[in-house]
């Protein structure tokens, strides 16, 4: 059976799922390399939920995510049969040149290196992958699907600073992220609300790194992410929208290098930096320090002012949509922002949301509430096999 492999590089794991082609995509095996350089667990599992391995390693086996990727590549060589036909990627950068799903040669990952300034935990980690791809095994097509190609429609006045116009055209743009989540998210739309699916819908990926999305139609308008994955929400461990007067004053007030307020800003933030105890939402829930109460009310009151902002560029909202890690798994944080959306209509159901049912509204809820899983793994194994077969590279 022809095959895809999907690789979805963070910070300091690296996911992996295979997809068999076989009337449809068919998911064959799913897994993950954690605590890539301190503590590397491979663990993976086959579409029945059998577990296939479970394996600590030492950080010097496993120091960085070339390692890693070496290491997932030859584990799945011994354990898959199947005709590989392509590998897809998360990359979260595209740029402003890169609006969809495209083969990676030479000349693309150059491009694409140009953009590690701009997602300095994203970008070089998703290109790492490849690179070692490419070289292991250079005949198998490397597909690179972008966190910023579904936000290449905005109009121009949502997608420019007020600064000088030139910067613009030099790529000083608002692109907005998690386009993959939110792309997998509005193909589901039609199945499992077609009431709202043309409709004016926000999206709130809440996971590690948080934004939100305004679709109408199930097109992106607008997004709270910008120039880089920093801006809109607080996140985990970055600190989201923040006066770029505050930056300046580090830089020059407080003698802080470029790279030191990059380091703050992006790992020292967010719940971490507001609560000092953790960037998991799980652990500020069952903390009984007052700082942990604290991030999460800003956290939900910052999500309540975006849900006013994009609400505003929709001219009203049709539903609401929960994913992610937090957007999916914590009833408690559901209705907490379910509340911050009362004076839009939002009317949340108690034993809906805790059940974790699709739809978590009250009859008469407008906007309607739902939480829909995303997938960004199924995306990536849907455009891997598109480009394929444009190429035709034999995949069904
Ligand atoms: N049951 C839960 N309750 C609250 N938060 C949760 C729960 N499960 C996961 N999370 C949150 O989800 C985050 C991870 O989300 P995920 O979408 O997997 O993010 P990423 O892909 O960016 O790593 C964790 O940091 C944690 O805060
Ligand atoms: C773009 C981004 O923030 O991604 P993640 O949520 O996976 O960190
Ligand atoms: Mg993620």
């Amino acid at each position: 059976m022809d095959a895809i492999l999907v690789i979805n590089a963070g910070s300091s794991s690296l996911k992996f799922e295979v997809f068999g082609i076989e009337r449809g995509l068919r998911k064959l095996v799913r897994g993950k390399m954690e605590g890539i350089g301190t503590t590397p667990h491979l663990s993976a599992r086959d579409h029945a939920g059998t577990t296939m391995i479970d394996q600590a390693f030492s950080p010097s086996e496993v120091a960085d995510l070339t390692a890693a990727t070496r290491m997932v590549g030859g584990w799945l060589r011994e354990k898959l049969s199947g005709n590989l036909v392509a590998v897809g990627h998360r990359v979260v950068h595209g740029g402003p040149d890169y609006s969809k799903p495209i083969r990676v040669d030479e000349k693309v990952l150059a491009d694409l290196e140009r953009f590690i300034p701009l997602a300095p935990l994203h970008q070089p980690n998703n290109l790492a992958p490849i690179r070692a791809f490419v070289e292991q095994m250079p005949q198998i097509p490397q597909v690179a699907c972008f966190d910023t190609a579904f936000h290449r429609g905005h109009s121009a006045v949502a997608d420019h600073y007020a600064i000088p116009e030139h910067y613009f055209a030099e790529g000083v743009r608002r692109y907005g992220f998690h386009g993959l989540s939110y792309e997998y998210i509005a193909s589901r739309l039609p199945e499992v609300a077609p009431e709202i699916a043309a409709g004016r819908v926000i999206v709130a990926h809440l996971g590690s790194g948080a934004s939100m999305c305004a679709l109408r139609d199930g097109k992106s308008i607008e997004s709270t992410l910008g120039f880089t994955a920093l801006d809109g929400l607080p996140m985990g461990t970055r600190s989201g929208q923040i006066d770029p007067g505050v930056v300046l004053y580090l830089l020059s007030e407080r003698g802080m290098s470029a790279q030191q307020v990059q380091d703050m800003l992006y790992k020292e933030s967010g719940l971490k930096g507001l609560s000092g105890v953790s960037n998991d939402v799980r652990d500020l829930l069952e903390s009984n320090d007052p700082r942990a109460e604290f991030a999460l009310d800003h956290f939900v009151y910052r999500i309540g002012l975006y849900a006013g902002q994009l609400a505003a560029a929709l001219g009203g909202l049709d539903a609401f949509v929960f994913t992610a890690g937090i957007g999916e798994n914590s009833p408690v944080m559901r209705a907490r922002i379910a509340e911050k959306l009362g004076w839009l209509g939002a009317l949340i159901d108690a034993d809906a949301n805790a059940a974790g049912k699709t739809l978590l509204s009250q009859p008469g809820s407008k906007p309607l509430l739902f939480v829909i899983p995303t997938d960004e793994e199924l995306m990536i194994a849907r455009h891997a096999t598109e480009v394929v077969r444009i190429h035709g590279l034999g995949a069904a």
